[in-house]
């Protein structure tokens, strides 16, 4: 398989992506660059889960381009892994087989090392009811990783753990993309998760971009009053206001979450 450590560049040209008489994403323009990491948040039913499945390759946009690497989109794409809120493992698979089972030629060692990246490795005899929720999702990751794909995507894959799981599996994600430097997308309803791990956090509304917001934070990051700025930021366009210290340059596009009398 055409895997390797290194992340992809992905752009979005003008995507529409139309369900019956629903237009979920209406020229949306986006670019990610090779290795960066990007959440992306937004109300309930604007279409971030399905700009990952685009980047998958499991939908096809209506209008517009999906582009990894310059090469357009047309069916699966090969170099991306994604991991869904629920760890969808095989009950009757021990997790070592769980995760070998992506290979098309299992390799002990390949396994083994992904399981033992997310702190696993004694476990891999186990069967997925013996494990806790966040012990599945760090199989999910494993099984997500153990191929090095240049692109992880990731659907709210947090959303269902408690907090203290919540963080540490934030941890982990951000632990392995410092090492492997693949690039990632995140749709999560977390906004502080969004700025914890983020380059850039993208805020979608009315079907594109509403905001297109760097953290130039350290890593890691903790709750410091620039956090807090950030995070308030995001959270005042989800909401539809502006906060106090909103600044227009981070707005793109003239429509979705842009500032209505508070
Ligand atoms: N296959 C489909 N057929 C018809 N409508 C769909 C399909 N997939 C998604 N939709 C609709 O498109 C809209 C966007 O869905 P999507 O799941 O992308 O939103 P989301 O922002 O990820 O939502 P949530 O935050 O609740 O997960 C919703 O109204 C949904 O009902």
């Amino acid at each position: 398989m055409a895997v390797g450590n290194k992340g992809v560049s992905v752009r979005l040209v003008g995507v529409q992506k139309v369900y019956g008489q629903r237009v979920v994403l209406d020229d949306l323009d986006l670019r990610i660059g090779k290795g960066e990491f990007i959440a992306i948040v937004g109300h309930s039913g604007t279409g971030k889960s399905t700009l990952l499945r685009l980047l998958a390759g499991l939908e096809q946009p209506t209008r517009g381009d999906v582009l990894i690497d310059d090469s357009p989109v047309t069916g699966l794409t090969p170099t991306a892994r994604v991991m869904f809120q629920d760890a969808r493992l095989l009950p009757w698979l021990s997790v070592f087989d769980n995760v070998a089972v992506v290979l098309p030629k299992p390799d002990k060692l390949q396994v083994e090392q992904a399981l033992d990246r997310v702190g696993l490795l004694e476990h891999r005899h186990k069967w997925p009811a013996q494990l806790s929720g966040g012990q599945r999702q760090r199989v999910a990751l494993a099984r997500a990783l153990v191929v090095r794909p240049p692109l992880l995507l990731l659907d709210e894959p947090l959303g269902a753990l408690d907090a203290l799981t919540r963080l540490e599996m934030q941890s982990l994600i951000e632990s392995l993309w410092r090492e492997e430097r693949f690039t990632a997308v995140l749709v999560t309803h977390d906004v502080s998760e969004a700025v914890r791990l983020a380059d850039r956090v993208i805020c979608i509304a009315d079907g594109r971009v509403s905001l297109d917001l760097e953290v130039p934070l350290p890593r890691p990051r903790d709750r410091s009053s620039s956090f807090l700025r950030l995070e308030s930021k995001v959270l005042a366009t989800i909401l539809g206001r502006g906060s106090a210290d909103d600044n227009e340059a981070h707005r793109v596009g003239s429509r979705g979450a842009a500032p209505m009398e508070a």
